[in-house]
């Protein structure tokens, strides 16, 4: 019987159908010394972003060669370390349509927050205070959105940004995308310079961040930025100075370099609209990625049965 590991939890009724299936299935989150062990034992992984599937752990599932298959429940894969993992015959997919709307949604949640001050009248009014002179913010309608990888979810925070009546312009290392019209390309510093409100939706790939000093330094004063990608493509010390020194007039973060934040200078900054990494948690998008993760264990399940070594489950 194929025997998966569900790390990071995942939707019930995904977990419930392919118990019915007869797969064996073992709901825990692992430390990653734990996890080396424990490993050996099972043939699928399923994992969100808190479990990091690196060298070592991939090494410790090859001792046995019964890991075959690693499926991320979610977009980011910066989490696994993929080329090693398909060096070593292990395949790794993820599920890249399922939480495109929810995390468009929460960026233009962040970004009416910031323009209206939501996220600190939460604060301040819990505290007793009335703040209605300091919290005039501006209108989002006739403000330029300058998005920075437009790909799924680049492409759904559009949408739903020029139907709030922004100006949408982007940018792409592929360059302009001829078939999105409405939207205008322009290159990184173009867009730097006439955009109010900047989001990221690019993949992190290691190394230097997307938008550091020098960016922020192209950015228009009182612009507002907002990280829903990933921590290390902004450079969190440059925008807490940016920040400081009125350059932003705010940011949005729902991802951070170092996760679980706590007690993260930006997480306290009154400038800072900030959520614990929710882009994907929407009922809807946990029921979409549960659907998916079963559609590729089934797959995985029947390829294995059509070149006839179900045997080995
Ligand atoms: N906050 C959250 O919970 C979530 C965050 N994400 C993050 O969002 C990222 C984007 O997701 P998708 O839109 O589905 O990916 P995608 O692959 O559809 O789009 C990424 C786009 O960014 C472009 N790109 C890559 N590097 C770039 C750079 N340096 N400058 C400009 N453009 C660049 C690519 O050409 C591509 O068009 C994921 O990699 C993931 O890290 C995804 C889902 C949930
Ligand atoms: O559920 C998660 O792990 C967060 C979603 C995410 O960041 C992703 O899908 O890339």
């Amino acid at each position: 019987m194929l025997k998966i590991l569900v790390a990071d939890g995942m939707e019930k009724a995904a977990v419930e159908k392919l118990k019915e299936m007869e797969f064996e299935i073992v709901e825990k989150h692992y430390e990653p010394e734990e996890l080396m062990k424990e490993i050996k034992e099972f043939d699928i992984l399923v994992v969100r972003s808190a479990t990091k599937v690196k060298k070592s752990i991939i090494d410790a599932a090859c001792e046995t060669g019964r890991l075959k298959l690693i499926i991320r429940g979610g977009v980011g894969l910066d989490n696994i370390d993929v080329d090693y993992a398909r060096a070593r015959g292990i395949m790794v997919r993820n599920t890249p349509n399922a939480s495109s709307a929810s995390v468009a949604e929460l960026v233009i949640g962040h970004m009416i927050n910031l323009a209206r001050y939501i996220h600190n009248s939460n604060i301040t009014m819990r505290q007793g205070q009335w703040n209605k002179k300091a919290y005039e913010g501006v209108e989002i309608c006739g403000k330029t959105l300058g998005i920075i990888g437009f790909g799924r979810i680049g492409r759904e925070t559009a949408k739903r940004a020029k139907a709030l009546g922004m100006n949408v312009i982007y940018t792409d290392i592929a360059g302009e995308l001829k078939e999105y019209h409405g939207y205008r390309y322009m290159d990184m510093d173009e867009l730097l310079a006439c955009a109010d409100f900047v989001t990221l939706h690019v993949p992190y790939t290691g190394g230097k961040a997307v938008i550091g000093r020098e960016e922020i330094a192209k950015m228009k004063d009182g612009a507002y930025l907002i990280n829903c990608a990933r921590g290390g493509v902004v450079d969190e010390e440059a925008l807490l100075e940016a920040l400081d020194a009125d350059k932003l007039a705010g940011a949005a973060l729902d991802v951070y370099v170092k996760e679980p934040a706590k007690d993260c200078p930006l997480c306290n900054h009154e400038k800072v609209s900030c959520t614990p990494h929710i882009g994907a948690s929407t009922m809807e998008a946990q029921e979409r990625i549960g659907e998916e993760i079963v559609e590729i264990i089934l797959d995985y399940y029947d390829g294995r049965k059509l070149n006839g070594c179900i045997e080995s489950f």
